[in-house]
């Protein structure tokens, strides 16, 4: 019996299935996915918005530095004229327009790290934007969500689909400004020097704003499927390499298998990287062709209008350059729809996490528990119905693992009926009854993990769903037999419950949970890090930390799941004394597995089914008969 929370139980036994954990290829539901309408018009109200005067300024910089890109064809084409036909003061238009060179260099890079300065700022700014919005939302999601998620699907949103949303707005929309500014400028010079040969140069680029958008489309589906197989990548790396992943993959002899898992992984990111690279130069082998062809055009045309008289050398070697300079961002441009579209995926992605509902929330006028008059701790349950919820109301295909493309909508069994209690004040309730009895469940109810779906849990006649999630969490200390440390030291996992505790408090709270001494031989202390990868506590030096970590928040109730499984008579000895400190003077929902918290329990309930079929004190229950007696010869005399 665990009630670990976060760990989603390991429903069809890791051990049977070769396939378990793989993701299905081509899942993550973005191929074909048409984007919601009013995107746009969201990313600017959410996110653009606030900086709107650097996205102009952006805009600016963007022309300034495309313009000065396409103004050399200019100086070129004049410097060509004056040293093909020199007049009297040629030398002086010669110096003039090469001082212009160097001008023009120099302001084109003024504006290009102007414009490099500008979009990283707003580019920087909305990523953390974004990640603050996505963090502070998954967060708040109710258990159910973090049961069923894929962490690493997740941080992958987190990092690459918050960066690709970035893209969106700096990068994409950048480049858009760009080619624009770049091409009007360049066709204006063209113009200027000839319309015919303009519109002649012109006509050829359909041909190649088709293959170009081919193009373009190929590699948007590449890059979709690039980010869907790292996502999948990263889901193995963190599931796998965490220390509860290690041990499992060790425990069944597993390393291959995984290793050749992560290999077919790395190997598919491989495949997919070749291709788009491969396709990526194809965008550009077209375009310096469509270059090359261009040019000779113009000198073809041009040259021969040179000999005739209707052209200079200088007209043509500038239009020469132009033609390039033109063609360049119009082939882009050609490609821009697909390419907006595919930055929008991310941004996509994003809300679809930040839209995901939060059905426990607090409500408006929610009311602190334990404010107007102080917490007694009484824990009432009033004909409780209760069933976990379905994938669809819980979670995100996207996120899920082996998930199809719908979630399945279909409500769970009914895991709680009926069930009615009343936990009198500084009483001891006692849970007992067989694996899957539901008596996790009940405690996951009491702090609001889960709502009920009929029925009412309430403290000290408050329901639950009317009080603040703040002053719930502070009335409420819960013990998991798998208690959770953070990778930081003793005293920072102590300090969770409570910012302030003094150095003094700290220690008083270790000593009461039979703790202290083992801390203080610790190799720095109270500064020595523990938790995921820190120093290795035992089982039960772990759960008496966590019991000093509630004695220190100081609640009103404690729910707490004993454990006994890991635990030698003599740290059990050490946990049993410093759970009578947890308990003494609080309300107090334990799921029993030993004799003793039986024994001087208030009250017994004992579930069977989602039912409670009995209850009563020890003595009562044992005399009664029944499954209580059962359980007892069975499970409690024995611990
Ligand atoms: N997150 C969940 N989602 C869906 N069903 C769940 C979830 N957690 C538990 N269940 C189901 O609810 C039922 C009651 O489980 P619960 O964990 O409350 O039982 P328990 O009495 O604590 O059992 P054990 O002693 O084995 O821990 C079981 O059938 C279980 O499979």
């Amino acid at each position: 019996m665990s009630w670990s929370m976060g760990s989603p139980r390991l429903g069809g036994g890791s051990g049977l299935n070769p396939g378990v954990g793989r993701v299905h290829r081509g899942q993550d539901g973005l191929e074909g996915k048409k984007l919601p309408r009013g995107l746009i018009a969201r990313v600017w109200r959410e996110f653009a918005r606030p900086y709107r005067g650097r996205l102009l300024l952006l805009l600016v910089a963007i022309a300034g530095a495309s313009a000065f890109t396409v103004l050399p064809a200019r100086a070129i084409g004049e410097i060509v004229d004056v040293i093909e036909s020199p007049g009297p003061d040629a030398l002086a238009i010669l110096n003039l327009y090469v001082g212009l060179l160097v001008a023009i260099a120099i302001g084109a890079a003024v504006f290009s790290l102007w414009q490099r300065y500008l979009s990283a700022q707003v580019g920087e700014w909305l990523i953390a934007d974004l990640r603050r919005s996505v963090f502070d939302h998954v967060q708040r999601l109710p258990m159910a969500f973090f049961t069923r998620t894929q962490t690493g699907a997740l941080v992958s949103r987190l990092n690459n689909d918050v960066i690709g949303a970035q893209r969106a707005l700096t990068g994409t929309f950048g480049t858009l400004a760009a080619n624009v500014v770049q091409a009007l400028v360049a066709i204006a010079l063209m113009i200027r020097i000839s319309p015919v040969l303009t519109a002649l140069v012109l006509a050829v680029l359909p041909i190649f704003v088709l293959l170009a958008r081919k193009v373009g489309e190929k590699l948007q589906q590449l890059t979709r499927r690039q980010m869907a197989l790292n996502a999948e990548m990263n889901t193995q790396m963190t599931e796998r390499l965490n220390v509860a992943g290690a041990l499992l993959v060790k425990l069944f002899g597993r390393p291959a298998t995984e290793s050749a898992a992560f290999a077919e992984d790395a190997d598919a990111v491989a495949e997919v990287g070749v291709r788009t690279a491969v396709v990526g130069r194809l965008f550009f082998v077209i375009l310096t062709l469509l270059g090359a062809l261009g040019t000779a055009l113009v000198y073809w045309v041009g040259g021969r209008g040179v000999l005739e008289g209707t052209f200079t050398a200088g007209q043509v070697v500038e239009f020469g350059i132009l033609v390039t300079q033109a063609y360049q961002p119009l082939a882009a441009l050609s490609n821009a729809p697909v390419e907006v579209l595919t930055a929008l995926v991310s941004f996509d992605r994003v809300f679809e996490v930040l839209d995901l509902k939060r059905p426990i929330d607090e409500k408006d006028d929610a009311v602190e528990l334990g404010r107007d008059v102080p917490l007694e701790g009484e824990v009432r349950f009033d004909g409780v119905w209760f069933r976990y919820p379905s994938a669809a109301d819980s979670s995100l295909a996207s996120l899920e693992r082996g998930f199809s493309e719908v979630l399945d909508a279909e409500p769970g069994p009914l895991v709680l009926r009926d069930v009615s209690f009343v936990a009198p004040a500084g009483s001891t309730v006692a849970l007992v009854g067989p694996s899957g009895a539901g008596k996790t469940t009940v405690c996951h109810l009491v702090p609001r993990l889960y709502d009920v779906e009929q029925g009412s849990v309430s403290i000290d006649g408050l329901d639950v769903r009317d009080t603040t999630l703040g002053s719930l969490a502070d009335a409420i200390g819960v013990v998991t037999q798998d208690a959770h440390l953070f990778h930081d030291s003793v005293a920072a996992n102590l300090r969770y419950a409570r910012e302030d505790a003094t150095d003094e408090q700290l220690v008083e709270a270790c000593r009461a949970a039979r703790i202290h001494d083992v801390v203080a031989a610790l190799p720095d202390g109270y500064d020595t890090i523990v938790g995921e990868r820190g120093y290795r506590l035992s089982g039960g030096e772990k759960q008496r930390l966590a019991i000093a970590r509630v004695l220190l928040k100081d609640p009103a109730i404690v729910v707490l799941d004993e454990a006994t499984a890991h635990l030698d008579t003599e740290s059990e000895a050490a946990v049993r004394r410093a759970l009578d400190a947890a308990l003494e003077g609080r309300t107090s929902l334990v799921i029993a597995h030993r004799l003793s918290t039986v024994v001087d329990a208030d009250e017994i309930l004992v579930l069977d089914g989602g039912e409670i079929v009995q209850r009563g004190t020890h003595d009562e229950l044992l005399a009664a008969g029944g499954l209580y007696a059962q359980l007892y010869r069975t499970q409690l005399a024995g611990a």
